[in-house]
């Protein structure tokens, strides 16, 4: 049985005179977590991008195996775009007068730990419950995908870590696919199952992580998968 959820076939995205993807293969089983890591500019938002629909390649597939609705994927930026004139609770279900909707965003409140927030305004709270919110609002729609593009990038590190383990234990218990972009090699091998180095535009290298893993084999798996990302060579060099 074939249970690829998105299939990235032969992509290629160039703008003018930029290639941002070049010839990128991949296969995402459904419930997998990748990580894409890499150099700066060699094209992971760029990829997620793709995923989310939000851009065509210029050539090859992005292919969602699955009956496309809305809900299907949801997208965590690392700013939280939460609506600042909106309490937590009306962030969530959008003011929804329903009971169901607003149930159901009181659960995924609770879920991120949030429960007694719900009635708080954005800026009353600190940067990782503002995350916190993003989150429970992007599994609003029961989302089967999850696109995390550096969510955690501007928390502090002990913030960070919690996040962590928070968006494991959910894609975990909801089975859900999940494409985390971040530059931070270690938060790669602590939550992915797949790294994926993007070097060059093209994903030339692939680390598998080990399962249950203790933060020796972690410190190991972000040791190789940074040494791979500094063989490539600097933009200076590529464009000397
Ligand atoms: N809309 C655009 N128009 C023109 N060039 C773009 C556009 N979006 C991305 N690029 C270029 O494509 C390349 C890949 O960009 P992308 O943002 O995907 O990289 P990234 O790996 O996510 O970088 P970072 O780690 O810095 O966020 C870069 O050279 C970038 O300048």
């Amino acid at each position: 049985m074939n249970n690829s959820m998105i299939t990235i076939k032969n992509v290629n995205k160039i703008y003018d005179n930029t290639t941002a993807l070049h010839d990128v293969s991949l296969d995402i089983k459904q419930g997998e977590f990748i990580a894409l890591v890499g150099m700066s500019g060699g094209g992971k938002s760029t990829l997620l991008r793709l995923i989310a629909g939000l851009e065509q390649p210029t050539s090859g597939s992005v292919t969602i195996n699955d009956s496309s609705t809305d809900s299907l994927m949801r997208v965590m930026f690392q700013e939280d775009r939460l609506l600042p004139w909106m309490s937590v609770l009306d962030n969530l279900s959008f003011g929804s007068k329903d009971k169901n909707t607003k149930a159901h965003a009181r659960q995924l409140l609770d879920l991120v730990e949030l429960g007694d927030y719900a009635n708080h305004f954005p800026n009353q709270l600190s940067g990782g419950q503002k995350q916190r919110v993003a989150l429970a609002r992007a599994l609003m729609t029961d989302p089967k995908i999850l696109l995390l593009d550096e969510p955690l990038g501007a928390l502090d590190a002990l913030t960070r870590r919690k996040m962590q383990d928070l968006i494991l234990d959910i894609c975990q218990k909801q089975n859900l696919t999940t494409i985390l972009v971040t530059h931070d090699v270690e938060e790669a091998a602590r939550m992915a199952d797949r790294i994926v180095v993007m070097k060059n535009s093209t994903n030339s290298y692939e680390e598998t992580c080990p399962k249950n893993r203790n933060v020796g084999q972690i410190g190991l798996v972000a040791d190789r998968v940074l040494g791979e990302i500094l063989e490539e060579p600097t933009l200076e060099k590529q464009t000397a």
